[in-house]
């Protein structure tokens, strides 16, 4: 089966999402989620000029050496925008493979694990009493796991708290928006935030935390054990991962789980923190870590180490990468948990999908392939507006710090 045609969609319905398209001579055909939240534009221009010139007339059924060939074709390896574009291939020719085969995508990795994917959603509020009533309010809606983040007094503009609380989007202006940032403050106010949501919600419900990679390892440390009484399911990106070393000494200070990895695009971003057990969960998803192929290998190294996976589902994966990241999910035998942060009505008419939603689980449905379309003339009618995510300054002096 040979790939005839490929193109690049980009589209903007409600946020922007770039999408490669697949065609075979079968007349099979096959997405894959390319978005790389405000540097779209970047991973469109690669596919484009150099990765679809290489893709036709090739087999559509060599999905490894397709990989291989992208990856060490380049001579340049790893980077957000080479292992996108390399995922977004390899996304689509899974799907194209399952649609071949009849079968939804889970089956060929080796079918389900579990009856279905346990997420958690966002309860974000601007203080402390409107988180916990968004938080109770997930918990109504059937969520078992909750991500819980509030604004912080003193501090105008925080991570994970937008204007409405139901779609949060942080990449939200022409150029980088600026926030401002105190370490104190935050540290002072989030383990009174879990404290109070213990208080009303009780300890059935797992709790999730990212800390958006703000602190230093010692102040990582610091928060984790006093999180410890209210027994989070995670603390995430405690503080940047570049150094892997450095979850050494958060490790050291807590026994709070740790989750990180959603900016992670290769198994080399996370093979000493998971050989040294320095984390519990990694983040990494399909479309920013090299595709199905390049997770499956991540998550097997992860279970050798009692590692779980926590895929990244926030609103700039598009659909299509949820749909993947789904079927992945109910495979995967280290499966953790998976983020789920709904998207909008505009976005879900251009990727009518077949998964489903229900009582805190998502479910993949079983039509053959991803089970992610895309509405090309729908897509059509939203075109591309740049967009950018913020940038963060620590308020005291302006320093430019970690958003
Ligand atoms: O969903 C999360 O955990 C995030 O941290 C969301 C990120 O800020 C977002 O995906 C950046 O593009
Ligand atoms: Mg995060």
């Amino acid at each position: 089966m040979k790939i005839t045609n490929a193109r690049v969609i980009v589209c903007s319905p409600g946020r922007n999402f770039v999408t490669l398209k697949l065609e075979t001579d079968e007349g099979l055909t096959g997405i894959g989620d390319a978005t790389l939240n405000g540097r779209e534009l970047s991973v469109a221009a690669y596919l484009t000029e150099h990765v679809i010139p290489c893709l036709i007339g090739r087999d559509a059924h060599q999905i490894e050496d397709i990989w291989q060939y992208l990856y060490k074709g380049a001579y340049w390896r790893r980077g957000p925008v080479t292992m996108t574009a390399i995922a977004a291939v390899d996304t689509a020719l899974w799907d194209i493979k399952a649609k071949a085969a009849g079968l939804p995508l889970y089956q060929l990795l080796g079918g389900k694990s579990r009856t279905g994917v346990m997420v958690y959603g966002h309860a974000n509020g601007s203080d402390i009493e409107h988180t916990v009533d968004e938080v109770l309010r997930y918990a109504d809606a059937g969520y078992k796991a909750i991500r819980a983040q509030s604004g912080v007094p003193g501090l105008e503009k925080v991570y994970g708290v937008g204007k409405g609380t139901l779609f949060y989007e942080p990449a939200d202006a022409d150029l980088p928006s600026e926030h401002d940032w105190s370490t104190e403050k935050y540290l002072r106010h989030t383990p009174k935030l879990f404290e109070r949501i213990r208080e009303k919600l009780g300890f059935e419900h797992h709790l999730l935390h990212d800390v958006h990679h703000r602190l230093t390892p010692i102040e990582a440390g610091r928060l984790g054990k006093s999180l410890e009484p209210f027994n989070l399911f995670w603390m995430e990106d405690a503080t940047p991962a570049e150094n892997q070393d450095a979850f050494r000494l958060i490790r050291q200070h807590t026994t709070t789980p740790l989750a990180v990895g959603e900016i992670f695009n290769s198994i080399w971003d996370c093979k000493e923190l998971i050989e040294n057990q320095l984390i519990d969960y990694v983040r990494a998803t399909v479309v920013h870590a090299g595709g199905i192929t390049h997770l499956r290998r991540i998550a097997d190294l992860a279970s050798l180490y009692q590692v779980r996976t926590g895929c990244h589902g926030a609103t700039d994966l598009s659909p299509v990468c949820m749909g993947a990241a789904l079927h992945f999910d109910l495979w995967v035998p280290n499966f953790g948990i998976q983020e789920y942060m709904r998207h909008t009505e505009e976005t879900d008419a251009v990727f009518p999908h077949a998964y489903t939603f229900d009582q805190g689980m998502l479910y993949p449905g079983d039509v053959p392939g991803h089970g992610v379309e895309i509405d090309e003339a729908l897509a059509a009618k939203y075109p591309y507006k740049r967009a950018y995510l913020p940038v963060n300054r620590l308020q005291h002096d302006g320093t430019l710090w970690n958003w």
